[in-house]
């Protein structure tokens, strides 16, 4: 039985991970965790959720929740989710991060703890775009030059990054199978009147609309054919269930770095 905490329990994928495991047989919900401070602190957690059937009571506390728990999953801002990572490593619980939008120093400052906690970072937690990933490697080193790449995806209003993470992720394993360096062929700002396609660059476009949940397409065009490879999010527990499959794998990994494709096996 793996003792799952999770953080920003409030948050659209924090009530999703706490569903998917209080729902899952092989987890317990240890600690649902708030905002230091939250109002709601102490309150039985089918209080505020009524869907979530375990027991206990919601906490604010990740030092005190520690103590009951094997692994945390956070999904919450990058921010947060730094100085979370950093608790998580002085208290050398495993944590998985499914948070988005990071910057180099962010990512770097997280890179650091893997010396003393297995760290777990992925933009996607679902089985999809993870297969997804992979192929993008290969189609984009078969076509090499000859193809415009393009990435597209769209999210609901509320989603605070752009391009998405998983886009990002998208070129970046593009730009791997081209043999390119990322930050050299990403084009994330074509507007205005000298914005003509540069050869060789991957642009990107995020579309903000509606309750939309996650769809991401990687568009290849050659004279007169285009491949398409796309994926659709139906439902936010795809990403929570990929989640909790990933804090059950953690608990049982050395300190280090690793990130979804090791829990399903996709790394070549
Ligand atoms: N890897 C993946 O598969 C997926 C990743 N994501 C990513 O997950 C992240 C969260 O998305 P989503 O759930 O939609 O976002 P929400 O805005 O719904 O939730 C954010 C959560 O973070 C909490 N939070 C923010 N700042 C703090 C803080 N300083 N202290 C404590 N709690 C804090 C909020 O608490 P409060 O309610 O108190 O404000 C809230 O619970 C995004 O980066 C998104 O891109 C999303 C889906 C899938
Ligand atoms: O914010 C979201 O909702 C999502 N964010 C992730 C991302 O930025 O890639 C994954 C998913 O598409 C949903």
């Amino acid at each position: 039985m793996t003792r799952i905490a999770i953080n920003a329990c409030t948050g659209r994928m924090g009530q999703q991970l706490m569903y998917a495991v209080d729902r899952d047989s092989h987890c317990e919900l240890a600690a649902p965790l708030l905002r230091k401070g939250h109002n709601w602190t102490g309150d039985p957690v089918s209080q505020q959720f009524p869907d979530i059937k375990t027991n206990i009571a919601l906490v604010d506390d990740l030092s005190k929740a520690s103590e009951s728990a094997d692994v945390l999953i956070d999904f919450s801002l990058p921010e947060h989710s730094v100085e979370t990572a950093k608790l998580c490593a002085n208290l050398g619980l495993p944590v998985v991060i499914g948070t988005t939008g990071f910057s180099y120093q962010q990512k770097q400052a997280i890179e650091t703890l893997t010396d003393k906690i297995p760290v777990l970072m992925a933009p996607n937690m679902s089985i999809g775009v993870n297969v997804m990933l992979s192929l993008l490697e290969g189609v984009a080193r078969t076509l090499g030059d000859d193809a415009d790449i393009e990435i597209i995806e769209s999210h609901h209003r509320y989603k605070k990054d752009a391009p998405s993470g998983t886009a990002l992720r998208m070129g970046e394993s593009v730009a791997k199978g081209l043999g390119k360096v990322f930050s050299e062929i990403a084009a994330f700002d074509r507007c205005g009147k000298d914005a003509v396609r540069e050869k060789g660059s991957v642009g990107f476009s995020a579309i903000r609309a509606g309750n939309i949940i996650g769809e991401h397409t990687a568009l290849f065009a050659l004279a007169g054919e285009e491949i398409e490879i796309t994926h659709k999010a139906r439902d936010r527990q795809t990403f929570a269930q990929g989640a909790v499959r990933a804090a059950r794998w953690l608990v049982d990994q050395p300190p280090g770095s690793y990130d979804m494709m090791d829990v399903l096996g996709l790394k070549q």
